[in-house]
C-alpha cells in the first residue's frame, strides 16, 4: 500500500455521491463550488491563505489505481462495475482559480472556485478542505507570533507534538510562508528549502556526568553551531557559567559560541540575569533562545517584561494552533448545469452569515489610490463591468446594506488567480522565498488597525450591488 497516493483521501459521501450521479446519467454536468471559511481564527483580524501547492500536487495526482478500485469494489455498497470501469478512466478536467499563498485572505470571500464536471468536482471537496483549512490555519497562527515579534529569530519546533508526519511539515512550511525563520524538521528543510536550526537536548547533559563536560564534549564537536541549553540543573549557579567556560574555550579555539538556550523557568528574570552574566564575562555576541511553550501571548508579555531574548523556538502551540484548533472553511455549490447555461444556486439558513453568495464569483481588494491601502475585498459576479471599467464603487455592508460607501479613485487587485485550467496546470508555482515575499508585500497594504493581535477592526468584505440582488433574488424565490 503506498501512504502517499491521496486519490480516495475523501470522504466516502463523495464517492456515493459520484455513483448516484454516474447511475443518473450526471456526472459530466458542470458545476461551480466555492471554498471560504466564516469565521477568522484566534479573534485575528485577518487570515493567511496557504495550502495551494499541496491542493496542486494532489490534483496532479488523482487517478484511481488498480488498489484503490479494488478497495471500491469491496465496499458494501456495491458499487456497479461499469462505474468502477469509470472510475479507471477518471481525469481531472476542471478549472481551478484560487488565491496565492501568503496572501490575507479575509472571512466569507471564496479563496478556491472549482469549475468543473459535478464528478470531479465532488471528489476533491475533502482534500481540498483539509489542506487549506489547516495550513491557513497554521499560517495564520505563526503570522500572529512573528507580529509579536517582529525583529526576532523564529524557529518551528514543533514535529514532536504535531497531529502527525503531514501536520508537522506542511505546518513548518506554513509558518514560514508567514515569516518564521527555520524549522527544526529535517524532512521539512529538505523537501521545501526552509533552514534548519537545533540546539541541543537535555538528554545530551544528563549523557555526562558533568555539564561543563557535556558542554565541551558538544562544542568540540561542532563548534560553529554551539548553542547551549543551560536548564538542565540550575540554569543561573551552574548552565550559565558553564556555557561562559564553554565560551571562552571556544575563543581560544578562534570560535564564537552562538547562544545559549532558556527551556523553563521564569524566561523575563533568567534571561535578563543571564544577559547580564554573558556581558560581564566579555560575552555580549553570545545570544539568548528561549522555548517552553510558548504562544504570541506569552512572547508579548516576556517582551514587555523586557526579557532579553533574540530567538525564540515555537512548537506545540503553533504547530496544533492549539488555542483554536480548526479552520472551518467550507465548500458550497454556487452554480449548477442547467440546460447549455450555469444557473446559481443559495444555500438558505436560519442564520444569515450562513445563507450562502449565490453565483460564481470574483474577488477584488480595492485599493485606495491615494493611500495604497486597501479599502475593502469586493466579491462581485464573474465578468461584471463597473470593476473591470474602475468605474466608482459603492461598497456596502452586505449583512448591513444601510452602511455603505463610495469609492472612485482606486486600483482593484483580483485576489483569485487560474491554476488549472480544463485540467491543465497553468500556474507555475512559485518558489518558497517568492510567496514569503508576496506575504510581506500582502502585509504591507494593510493598515495596523486590521493587523493587530487583539481586538482588530474589522475590514470590510463586501458584494457588490449585482451579487447582492442576485442573493435577494434567489432567498425571495425560495420563499415562494
Ligand atoms: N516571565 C514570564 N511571564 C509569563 N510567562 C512565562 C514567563 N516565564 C515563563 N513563562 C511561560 O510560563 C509557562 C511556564 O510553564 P511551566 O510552569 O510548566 O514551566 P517550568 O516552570 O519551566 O516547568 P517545567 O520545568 O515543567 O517546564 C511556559 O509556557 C513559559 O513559556
Ligand atoms: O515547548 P514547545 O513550544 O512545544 O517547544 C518544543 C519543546 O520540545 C522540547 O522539549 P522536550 O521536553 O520534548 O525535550 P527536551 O528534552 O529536548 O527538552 C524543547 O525543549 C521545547 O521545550
Ligand atoms: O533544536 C532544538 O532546540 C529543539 C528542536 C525541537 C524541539 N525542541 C528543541
Amino acid at each position: 500500500m503506498t501512504y502517499d497516493h491521496l486519490t480516495l483521501h475523501t470522504d466516502k459521501y463523495q464517492i456515493n455521491m459520484m455513483f448516484a450521479h454516474w447511475m443518473n446519467g450526471t456526472q459530466n454536468r458542470k458545476a461551480v463550488f466555492e471554498a471560504y471559511f466564516r469565521k477568522l481564527p484566534f479573534g485575528n483580524g485577518y487570515a493567511v491563505f496557504a495550502g495551494l501547492e499541496r491542493i496542486i500536487s494532489y490534483i496532479q495526482q488523482l487517478k484511481f489505481d488498480e488498489e484503490s478500485i479494488a478497495y471500491l469494489a469491496e465496499q458494501e455498497e456495491r458499487y456497479d462495475p461499469k462505474f468502477l470501469d469509470e472510475l479507471r478512466r477518471f481525469q481531472f478536467q476542471g478549472s481551478i482559480w484560487s488565491a496565492l499563498e501568503g496572501a490575507i485572505v479575509f472571512p466569507s470571500e471564496p479563496l478556491v472556485r472549482v469549475e468543473g464536471r459535478i464528478f470531479e468536482a465532488q471528489l476533491i471537496e475533502t482534500a481540498l478542505l483539509n489542506f487549506m483549512n489547516y495550513q491557513t490555519l497554521i499560517a495564520t497562527k505563526a503570522a500572529r507570533i512573528r507580529h509579536a515579534a517582529p525583529e526576532d529569530i523564529l524557529m518551528e519546533f514543533g514535529t514532536r507534538r504535531a497531529q502527525e508526519a503531514d501536520a508537522a511539515i506542511w505546518g513548518a512550511r506554513a509558518a514560514y510562508i508567514s515569516g518564521f525563520d527555520a524549522t527544526s524538521n529535517m524532512r521539512a528543510g529538505m523537501l521545501f528549502g526552509i533552514p534548519t536550526k537545533g540546539t541541543h537536548a537535555h538528554s545530551w547533559v544528563q549523557d555526562y556526568d558533568t555539564e561543563e563536560e557535556a558542554f565541551l564534549r558538544f562544542a568540540e564537536a561542532l563548534p560553529d553551531q554551539v548553542t547551549l541549553l543551560v536548564d538542565t540543573y540550575e540554569t543561573l549557579r551552574s548552565g550559565v557559567p558553564n556555557a561562559i567556560k564553554t565560551a571562552k574555550w571556544l575563543e581560544t579555539r578562534g570560535k564564537r559560541m552562538q547562544a545559549i538556550r532558556l527551556d523553563s523557568g521564569d524566561l523575563a528574570y533568567l534571561s535578563k540575569t543571564a544577559r547580564k552574566m554573558l556581558d560581564e564575562a566579555g560575552l555580549s555576541y553570545v545570544k539568548i533562545v528561549a522555548s517552553n511553550d510558548l504562544d504570541e501571548n506569552i512572547i508579548f508579555n516576556l517582551k514587555a517584561q523586557g526579557a532579553a531574548i533574540d530567538s525564540w523556538g515555537v512548537g506545540t502551540q503553533l504547530i496544533t494552533a492549539a488555542d483554536q484548533p480548526s479552520l472551518g472553511g467550507v465548500y458550497k455549490l454556487v452554480a449548477r448545469e442547467r440546460g447549455e447555461k450555469l444557473e446559481p444556486v443559495i444555500k438558505i439558513s436560519g442564520n444569515p452569515e450562513k445563507v450562502s453568495n449565490p453565483g460564481s464569483k470574483e474577488i477584488y481588494r480595492i485599493i485606495n489610490r491615494e493611500t495604497g491601502k486597501a479599502e475593502a475585498d469586493y466579491v462581485a459576479l464573474l465578468g461584471e463591468r463597473d470593476i473591470a471599467q474602475r468605474e466608482p464603487l459603492k461598497l456596502f455592508d452586505p449583512i448591513h446594506p444601510y452602511i455603505s460607501k463610495n469609492i472612485s479613485e482606486y486600483e482593484a487587485a483580483p485576489l483569485l488567480h487560474p491554476i488549472f485550467d480544463q485540467g491543465k496546470q497553468v500556474y507555475e508555482l512559485p518558489s518558497l522565498e517568492q510567496i514569503r515575499g508576496y506575504h510581506r508585500e500582502q502585509l504591507s497594504q494593510f493598515w495596523p488597525e486590521t493587523l493587530r493581535k487583539l481586538n482588530p477592526e474589522k475590514y470590510p468584505v463586501v458584494l457588490s450591488p449585482k451579487a447582492w440582488q442576485l442573493k435577494m433574488d434567489l432567498i425571495e424565490q425560495h420563499r415562494e
